[in-house]
């Protein structure tokens, strides 16, 4: 049995608002409220709207991941997460190939922080290889190996850093989970419902595909945000979610 931090299905579901306009993010994280489990804000938000922006979605009540990929030297990375600790929120990313000391100042600083502040710890989630690459993209820039046995190998050192959990595609699912534990929280973007066009994913599974090989948290966006009715389109994802 996976440990898991999420109750209903549809609270696996983290729908990226990937857009510039904070009235539009706002008003489409209160509508999906109660049909997703949380809001992603990523690189696009936040650098066009910053931390302004972020507290306007934070007020709609929906529990935020702050998807901002650290990667740098250990030094700016704890230096960022000093920055948007204050924010609370629940997800942070930061990139695995950052390294081991990187990830250890990371969880280290995430944990200081939010005792300082009193707010919950976000869980620091350690990007591996973006879903938007294959084998052939990472040969292009040297790495030999199979992705799988790079994210088994990021996945470990993830683990044996202090991260929380890792971001992963649904393929990696089942060797992440095997290099790692239950406790440890896999967050699975290039989700694609059966029929959604892929985009720039190239390493996808269906929501459903993916709970079953056991992911804790779905980062869904486009078959969201881009579906005529977003909350329909929300809904019948968490509805093609088994229960466990
Ligand atoms: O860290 C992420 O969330 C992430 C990692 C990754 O490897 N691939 C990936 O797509 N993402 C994010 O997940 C979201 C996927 O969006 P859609 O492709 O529209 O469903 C985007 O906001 C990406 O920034």
């Amino acid at each position: 049995m996976t440990s898991d931090l999420i109750m209903a299905p549809k609270d696996r579901i983290y729908c990226a608002l990937d857009s510039v306009n904070v009235d539009d993010v706002v008003s489409l994280a209160t509508r999906l409220k109660g049909h997703v489990g949380g809001i992603k804000l990523g690189l696009e938000f936040y650098c066009a709207n910053g931390a302004e922006g972020y507290k306007h979605v934070a007020a709609t009540g929906m529990p935020i991941f702050l998807d901002l990929k650290f990667h740098d030297i250990p030094n700016t990375v704890a230096g960022a997460i000093r920055a948007v600790a204050p924010l609370g929120p629940k997800i942070l990313t930061i990139h695995t190939q950052g390294g081991p000391e990187m990830m250890r100042r990371a969880s280290e600083t995430a944990a200081e922080q939010a005792e300082k502040y009193g707010l919950t710890k976000p869980l620091i989630a350690g990007v591996t290889i973006l879903t938007s690459l294959d084998h052939a993209d990472m040969l292009s820039i040297g790495v030999q190996d199979r992705v799988s046995d790079q994210v088994k190998r990021l996945a470990t050192l993830a683990h044996g850093n202090g991260l929380d959990g890792m971001v992963c595609s649904p393929m990696e699912i089942t060797i992440a989970r095997q290099a790692t534990d239950n406790e440890f929280q896999l967050v699975v973007p290039g989700i694609r419902p059966m029929g959604s066009a892929k985009g720039d994913q190239k390493r996808v599974m269906t929501p459903a595909e993916a709970v079953e090989a056991g992911a804790n948290i779905l980062v869904i966006g486009r078959p969201i945000t881009q579906a005529k009715d977003p909350v329909a389109a929300a809904k019948a994802i968490a509805a093609s979610l088994v229960s466990d």
